[in-house]
């Protein structure tokens, strides 16, 4: 379903992403990690056709994206931490206007079900401007899923939800997951990638320096530390590990 090979990305003369090359197949949730400025935006950016790459083969579906633009974009959803919307269409706008776009004949029957699943359905009326933070992250959800892509990017998916979003947001990624869509999500956040994720991927300087299953990650690592996600990514990127923080002694 997401087939890189060779992924270079050069802003300049700065090489933000190195020969990267992986796959990910149908049902399967990759975690895409790494250190502040490791490669991840830039690769979910290019995977996403916002930007080109300078090298390497991107295939969505089997369509070849840099050649063949529109249908291979068809198939995918790229959900960023930063929820854009229009001034002044409602929900219920913004999600015909989608449909519209996105030729999908037949959009209500879809919506009524999205907006139920991410709960906002009594927000249908409002401008982005009535909405929370976590309400416009939910609204923007529900206009990328309302194609049914088969190719998923999320980067950073919980910034703004409430810990009913965030088990919510999991929810539905593994339900997308199960229903065969291929999935990669760009996130800090460890625990949750551990899971969600069947696979992970970690960069640093641009480059691969880890991937497999999340249990062969953890595995390959675990004999120098604990047998968890956190440890394979401070080990894989040689980050000192932060001490962890000793609560002061309380006298009575
Ligand atoms: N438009 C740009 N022009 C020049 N350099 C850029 C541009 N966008 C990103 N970079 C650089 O490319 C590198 C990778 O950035 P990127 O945003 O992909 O990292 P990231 O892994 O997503 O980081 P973070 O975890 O902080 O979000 C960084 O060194 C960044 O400064």
């Amino acid at each position: 379903m997401i087939e890189v090979q060779g992924l270079t990305k050069l802003y300049g003369d700065f090489v933000a992403v190195n020969e990267l090359s992986f796959a990910v197949q149908a049902g399967q949730v990759l975690g895409l990690v790494g250190p502040n400025g490791a490669g991840k935006t830039t690769t979910l950016r290019c995977l996403a056709g916002i930007i080109p790459p300078t090298r390497g083969s991107l295939r969505i579906c089997g369509i070849d994206l840099v050649s063949n633009p529109i249908p291979a974009k068809k198939e995918l959803a790229f959900f960023t931490d930063e929820p854009r919307l229009f001034d002044y269409l409602t929900v219920e706008q913004h999600l015909a206007f989608t449909a519209r776009i996105y030729q999908v004949a037949d959009y209500k029957r879809i919506t009524e079900p999205l907006l139920a699943e991410l709960e906002i359905t009594d927000k249908k009326d409002k401008l982005p401007g009535e909405l929370s933070r976590g309400m416009k992250q939910k609204l923007v959800i529900a206009c990328g899923l309302l194609h049914s892509p088969k190719v998923i990017f999320f980067d950073e998916p919980l910034t703004g939800l409430d810990p009913i979003g965030i088990r919510r947001m999991k929810d539905s990624i593994l339900k997308r997951a199960r229903e065969g869509a291929a999935i990669i999500i760009s996130s800090h956040l460890l625990h949750l990638l551990e899971e969600v994720c069947s696979h992970v991927l970690i960069l640093k300087g641009g480059q691969n320096v880890a991937d497999g299953t999340v249990e062969e990650i953890k595995q390959k690592f675990s004999e120098t530390g604990e047998n968890n996600l956190e440890n394979a990514f401070f080990q894989a990127t040689a980050e000192t590990r932060v001490p962890p923080i000793v609560p002061p002694a309380i006298t009575p």
